[in-house]
């Protein structure tokens, strides 16, 4: 499996911009007029206060209080990185905050406190229990987790619970259920040796205990090797909970024979011998973060029947908190709950274990860009399942309603499943698909415009994030000093460039175009000037030879102009069909609108074919089309002869037996609310288009630029669709980021 390479710059760069840090906080509820302000705030607002000072419980109503988690630390055991403070921990607070939000829609807040004393960070967090509906305790080191989860437990009334205790032993579970299963052990057999006893330590050895682990079979090794009954010497009650009597001393002797090996202390503290030694059909959880005890590859090499974990995502079987405290967090929220107490963690594990082995859709396996099966590479779902959501809160919200820790209790569990599959934001999972998609096609991409700074970050991105191998067009000295530039000297040996000048293949390109544009006014003199010349017909021509299988160019060009020259080497015109299909994304929706590129002023046949390719696009993005040709006008009024093709275009596709939803004409208010289309009971879209076909390239320019002007909408396209070959054009103002997203179209060929 390729591991995404990055730079120390980039995870720096990824922090900077585009503003910093990772998240921000928007307004809900209108914030424009006199009144909006007089019910926001002073005077509307004190009717909510007064409410809730007679009965808290109305908090959960009107407040975000129900959907807001505080993710809490002192910085004391930053991932396996040690004391880096309070501060130095706030990035990773801040990931757990925005992951909380992708995976459960639960709003959260980073808090760092600058304290080591138990006692003071206890009562800041105590202090703290009427804003939040529960606490994450994070990245705090052991033995003062232990005291200060225990004791705020006691003394607030919302779920408090540490992540990397419990959420760490949850996953572990799930993991280790279905790793036996495989090996065909029982856990009440097994040799178990763990290492590291701190805050993930206990908890794991705690929870397998409970599920039946036997206390002589567990060994437990710190820094200062295997703990014993009568050790002295760096001990506590909770590691003393664990001793056991034995004469071995060391994690070397510990893990002779052992079955299981869970590690959660520090990068490399596991050889590959100690590996060697273990029993038949080892399990090794080697969770250290961000590096692992021992690596899969290292573990293998020595022992090729072991089922390997590690807590990152580059390497298969991800056992990782973040499959837990998301969901967790997600049922006890909706309960209203008190706690999160071991029956609702229970139910996560064995839910997420259940997920595993259950059949793998095809489009998870194709989000995730391999094949899943349940087996000794997948024994744990993968983070960016979409099942996750709507199959483990359910789970433990049941479980936390039967131990009596629910406020409200959920009446209908089917409608939830419903709300909660409905919660998440399927822009995000389209882009997660088409990045995985491009990461399987492994396509060699021409970057036609190597002398544009954008386009060569792009270029870097789509190789370094392995996508595939980057093609650069351009003079090496030029790409080389622009590279330097922008801080990415280094890429220069990583690329492969190709200079049209001096390519061997331009011969074999001059013939092939001269053939196609003899008898459209070209002579040979302006074919050699632009094959050799004009980077985006030699682009055109390097991947109409199959010297690449992709082409992104346009960033450096207005696209009538790029259009133009891209037609000498192919037919991307209004003749055979060919469409710009342009993807807004905003606010969790995504709409494509077309024709974007090609067509100035379609008629109906044009535009019925437009809608053909729209489909195509929507599909090919996962989404199921739904067509509305849109105008001034809804069915025939007010009457105009402009809307009278957008009134046709519905009878072509008629016509043709189009295999998919479509309706017309109506404008875009009735094409995407689905209360507006309660008025046309008759008309045949079976919910908010998610298609507009547009009446001319004018108004597809001026819809597509407004959204993104004003309602700062994430614009993907134009997508050109209905040539054999994979091109994407960009527009003049693109980013870097925008020029990498059509490349990463082009490689898994959507249009
Ligand atoms: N994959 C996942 O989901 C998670 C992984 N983790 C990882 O687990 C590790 C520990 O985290 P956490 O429990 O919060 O931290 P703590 O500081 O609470 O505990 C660390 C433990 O590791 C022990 N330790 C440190 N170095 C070694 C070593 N070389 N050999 C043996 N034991 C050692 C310490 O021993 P001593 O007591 O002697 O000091 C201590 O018992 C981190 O790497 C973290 O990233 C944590 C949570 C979740
Ligand atoms: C994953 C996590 O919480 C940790 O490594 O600390
Ligand atoms: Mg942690």
């Amino acid at each position: 499996m390729s591991k995404p390479k990055y730079t120390r710059e980039e995870a720096l760069a990824f922090h900077l911009e585009p503003t910093p840090g990772k998240f921000e906080i928007t307004a809900t509820v209108p914030m424009t007029t006199q009144r909006d302000l007089s019910l926001a705030y002073s005077p509307g607002v004190a009717v909510p206060c007064e409410e809730i000072a007679q009965n808290p419980e109305l908090a959960y109503d009107y407040t975000n209080k129900g959907n807001l988690v505080a993710v809490i630390s002192n910085g004391t055991a930053v991932l396996g990185l040690g004391n880096l403070g309070a501060l130095g921990s706030k990035p990773v607070m801040e990931g757990k905050s925005v992951l909380f939000k992708r995976f459960a829609d639960v709003n959260s807040i980073d808090i760092e406190l600058d304290t080591e004393d138990p006692e003071a960070f206890i009562k800041a967090v105590e202090l703290m229990g009427p804003t939040f509906g529960g606490i994450n305790l994070e990245d705090i080191k052991a033995p003062e987790c232990f005291i200060i989860e225990q004791t705020l437990k006691e003394r607030m009334d919302i779920p408090v619970f540490h992540d990397d205790q419990h959420g760490t032993a949850v996953i572990c579970a799930a993991g280790l259920i279905n790793a036996l299963h495989l090996s065909g052990k029982k856990i009440e057999d097994c040799r178990i040796v763990l290492n590291g006893a701190g805050a993930a330590g206990i908890a794991c050895i705690e929870l397998l205990k409970a599920m039946g682990a036997r206390h002589e079979n567990c060994i437990a090794c710190d820094t200062k090797g295997v703990i014993y009954q009568g050790r002295t010497e760096g001990m506590n009650q909770w590691k003393s909970a664990h001793a056991i009597t034995t004469d071995l001393r060391t994690l070397e002797e510990a893990m002779k024979d052992a079955d299981v090996f869970l590690g959660v202390s520090v990068k490399g503290a596991v050889t590959q011998d100690m590996v060697a030694s273990m029993a038949d059909n080892p399990v090794i959880f080697a969770m250290a973060n961000p590096d692992p005890e021992i690596t899969p590859e290292e573990a293998h090499e020595v022992r090729p029947d072991a089922i390997v974990a590690t807590g990152r995502s580059d390497y298969p079987n991800q056992v990782n908190n973040v499959l837990g405290f998301p969901y967790l967090f997600r049922g006890a929220l909706d309960v209203h709950a008190r706690a999160i107490n071991d029956e609702m963690k229970i139910a996560c594990a064995e839910a997420l274990a259940q997920l595993a082995r259950a059949d793998v859709p095809d489009e998870v396996a194709m989000a995730y860009g391999r094949k899943l099966s349940f087996g000794r590479d997948y024994i744990i779902p993968t983070p960016f399942d979409p099942r996750l959501i709507h199959t483990v809160p359910p789970a433990v919200a049941k479980a936390c309603m039967e131990t009596g820790a629910a406020r409200r209790p959920i009446v209908d569990m089917d409608a939830y499943e419903q709300t909660l599959a409905a919660r998440m934001d399927p822009t995000a999972s389209i882009l997660r698909s088409i990045n995985a998609r491009a990461r399987n096609a492994q396509a060699r991409m021409i970057f036609a415009e190597g002398d544009d700074p954008r386009v060569l970050r792009a270029a870097v991105q789509y190789q370094r994030s392995g996508l595939g191998k980057a093609i650069v067009v351009g003079r090496d000295d030029d790409v080389k000093q622009k590279l330097e530039a922008a801080g990415l000297g280094d890429a220069v040996r990583e690329l492969e460039i190709t200079n049209a000048a001096k390519t061997d293949r331009l011969a074999d390109y001059k013939e092939f175009l001269y053939k196609r544009l003899q008898r459209k006014g070209h002579d040979r003199h302006d074919i050699h000037r632009m094959a050799a010349r004009d980077r985006h017909v030699f682009a055109a021509l390097m991947l109409a030879h199959g010297h690449g299988d992709g082409l992104v160019t346009g960033a450096t060009r207005k696209s009538a102009h790029v259009m133009e020259r891209i037609n000498h080497v192919f037919d991307a015109n209004t003749e055979n069909g060919v469409a710009g299909v342009t993807a807004l994304l905003h606010k969790g929706r995504i709409v494509l609108i077309a024709d974007t590129l090609v067509h100035e002023w379609p008629d109906e046949e044009d535009l019925a074919n437009i809608a053909t390719r729209a489909a195509g696009v929507a599909r090919h993005l996962g989404l199921e089309p739904r067509v509305a040709f849109v105008s001034f006008s809804t069915f025939g009024y007010p009457k105009s002869e402009r809307a009278e093709k957008m009134h046709l275009a519905p009878s072509v596709l008629e016509r043709r037996g189009a295999d998919f939803e479509y309706e017309g004409e109506m404008t875009v208010d009735v094409a995407l609310n689905a209360v507006a289309q309660d008025a046309y009971p008759f008309q045949r879209l079976t919910g908010p288009a998610n298609i507009l076909v547009v009446p001319a390239r004018h108004s597809a320019s001026i819809s597509v630029k407004l959204m993104q002007e004003m309602a700062g909408a994430t614009v993907i396209g134009p997508i050109l669709s209905g040539i054999d070959k994979s091109v994407q054009i960009c527009s003049s103002t693109s980013t870097a980021s925008d020029v990498l997203n059509m490349a990463v179209l082009a490689a898994c060929k959507v249009g």
